[in-house]
């Protein structure tokens, strides 16, 4: 990866904790974070919101008050004194959110004023669509973000344009039904994902960002009808902005956590983009050597394995037993 000198090809993938109260990421988090360091390993934070509008669930982080960054600072300085790269994953949740995480109980803001078709329990509330002005303000929460993440100590940022947040509900023809520039069209439809790169690239650099995309994924109600077309038009688009790496998500995981057969492959968007190729979902240890053996990607990215084996990399290298 360029400029990073890693060791291994194991990354840990951005996992969410949901122990950062009052949106403050707390001292403990540099354990857990450090138990999963490696001399020259990548390790991507979990999701970490750019403003307040950006927030939803409980308890997750932010980067965009100065007491965030301030805590942010030891737990990035414990991973660096392990050896560790780490990037912070930037992100907004759009409409998967309710208003008692949102500034003043207000609706979240979304690509699209449509609700949830399928949420019986009212976990989220309707969003309100953005308008056509108020987008820049939400590229401009991105950039300071970024900048926020290097004064912390990230080696770099990761932007989520993954999973039916605000990004891919910009990118996914199910969700966004706007009638203005950034709606329509494929090229309006990224529009949206390739300003937040490029004010993000500008700000601290191409060569501290990637992105995380999951163009097949429907998770959050979020599938697109030409998924394949959308990803390798982001991949090719990304190539602009000369950025770090491209984190693409298997076809296979419709979702975050099921395994669908798939015939579908990220070959020709790991083919279109000329930075660093990052896959992930539902990787083994024996895919994941297969998958680089072959070409089809540079890194692979592991969650749920990597929070059950803190060790993951060690463990990897022995063939050892690993916890489910
Ligand atoms: C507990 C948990 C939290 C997650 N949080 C995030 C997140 O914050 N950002 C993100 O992009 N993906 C998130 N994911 C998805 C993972 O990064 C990964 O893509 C997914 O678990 C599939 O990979 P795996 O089969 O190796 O676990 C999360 C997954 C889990 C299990």
């Amino acid at each position: 990866m360029k400029n990073f000198n890693l060791t291994h090809r194991i990354v840990m993938a951005p996992m969410a904790r949901m122990r950062s109260y009052g949106n403050i990421p707390q001292p403990h988090v540099a354990l857990y974070y450090c138990q999963r360091t490696t001399p020259g390993g990548l390790l991507i934070s979990e999701a970490t919101g750019v403003s307040e509008t950006a927030m939803a669930y409980q308890n997750m982080p932010g980067i965009w008050r100065k007491e965030q960054i301030e805590a942010w600072k030891p737990i990035v300085d414990a991973v660096h004194s392990h050896g560790g790269i780490f990037f912070c994953q930037l992100w907004h949740a759009g409409r998967v959110s309710h208003q008692d995480c949102q500034p003043n109980g207000e609706s979240p803001v979304s690509s699209t004023d449509k609700p949830f078709a399928d949420d019986p329990s009212n976990e989220f509330t309707p969003p309100r669509r953005l308008r056509t002005d108020e987008i820049p303000t939400i590229i401009n929460d991105f950039r300071l973000a970024a900048r926020n993440a290097t004064e912390a100590g990230f080696d770099g940022v990761e932007i989520h344009g993954a999973h039916g947040y605000l990004i891919d509900q910009f990118m996914k023809d199910s969700v966004n039904d706007r009638t203005d520039s950034y709606g329509g069209s494929l090229e309006n439809r990224c529009r949206f994902a390739l300003q937040v790169i490029e004010a993000v690239s500008k700000e601290i650099g191409p060569d501290r960002v990637g992105i995380r995309l999951s163009p097949f994924a429907d998770y959050m109600e979020s599938g697109d009808t030409d998924p394949k077309r959308l990803g390798l038009y982001m991949a090719k688009s990304l190539n602009r902005f000369e950025i770090l790496y491209c984190h693409m998500i298997e076809p296979r995981m419709k979702t975050v956590s099921e395994i669908f057969e798939c015939r579908e492959s990220l070959t020709p968007m790991r083919n279109a983009f000329n930075g660093t190729f990052i896959v992930a979902g539902g990787y083994t240890r024996e895919d994941g050597n297969k998958a680089v053996a072959e070409g089809r990607t540079d890194l692979v990215a592991y969650g749920r394995l990597f929070l059950a084996n803190p060790d993951l990399p060690k463990r990897f290298e022995l063939n050892a037993p690993l916890n489910k």
